[in-house]
């Protein structure tokens, strides 16, 4: 996988951190009030992770997953007005599994495998244009946009993420167990930040904020008060 040094065609903030910090959630609060565009880069290793095990291929069969991570056949439907958007793998809509802790393990999976890793890399950095692009992810300000001139580490306790998950899915109907999306989280942080290619780590010019027991907008509000000083200076 190249790892050279991408010379950014727009301004990038890279947030980076596990599973259930909020990086989701601040990333499209910040996109929307930037006007900014948004890579969810755990988005593209989910439908991955789906579609491999939708054509059953071995999970280590590197070969055969990094051709359908080079071939992604990905389709976003923007809903009507307040309806969310639709997400269509190879012509079927997947919306409703996307999110799901089991797909985020799939995800989990296949991102430890380097030629998925590297078939991926040139599509998210086409993400990086005019105006300015937001990108979530795991590796954003270690690998995909080294050059980032603000990068966020976000964590906060694995038992806050799995607490907030547990509302979350809670809340659309889901019938969960906060046990289990405990283990669930613990696991996925353990792989996703011991595998050898691009680990789960903070960049070393990222700024780390712990997010346990801060609110949506006082994360909001740190971020937006690192990204002003950091693109002022640009
Ligand atoms: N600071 C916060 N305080 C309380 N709840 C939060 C906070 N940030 C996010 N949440 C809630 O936690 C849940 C998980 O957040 P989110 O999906 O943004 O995390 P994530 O880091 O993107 O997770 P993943 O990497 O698994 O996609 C959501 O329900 C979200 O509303
Ligand atoms: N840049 C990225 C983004 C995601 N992954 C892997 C590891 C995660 O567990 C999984 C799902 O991500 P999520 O949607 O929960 O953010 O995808 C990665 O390795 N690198």
């Amino acid at each position: 996988m190249s790892d050279s040094i991408a010379v950014l065609a727009a301004p990038v903030i890279a947030i980076d951190g596990p599973s259930g910090s909020g990086k989701g959630t601040l990333c499209q609060k910040l996109a929307r009030h930037l006007g900014w565009h948004l890579l969810d880069s755990g988005a593209l290793y989910r439908l991955v992770g789906m579609a491999a095990d939708k054509h059953g291929c071995a999970f280590d069969d590197e070969a055969a997953i990094a051709i359908l991570a080079a071939n992604l056949d990905v389709e976003f439907v923007a809903g009507e007005a307040g309806e969310p958007t639709l997400v269509l793998l190879e012509g079927e809509d997947v919306s409703g599994d996307l999110r799901t802790e089991a797909t985020g393990m799939l995800a989990s999976k296949v991102a430890v495998l380097p030629a998925v890793r590297s078939a991926l890399l040139g599509r998210q950095r086409d993400f990086a244009k005019a105006p300015g692009l937001v990108a979530d992810g795991r590796d954003m300000g270690t690998v995909v946009f080294t050059t980032a001139p603000v990068k966020i580490f976000l964590t906060a306790s694995a038992e806050e993420r799995a607490e907030r998950r547990y509302n979350q899915l809670k809340s659309s109907g889901d019938d969960v167990n906060l046990a289990t999306l405990l283990g669930e989280i613990r696991a996925r942080d353990k792989r996703d930040s011991e595998r050898e290619l691009a680990p789960l780590k903070p960049a070393d010019d990222a700024v780390h904020i712990d997010s346990s027991g801060l609110g949506i907008e006082e994360v909001f509000n740190r971020v937006l008060t690192e990204v002003n000083a950091r693109l002022v200076s640009l």
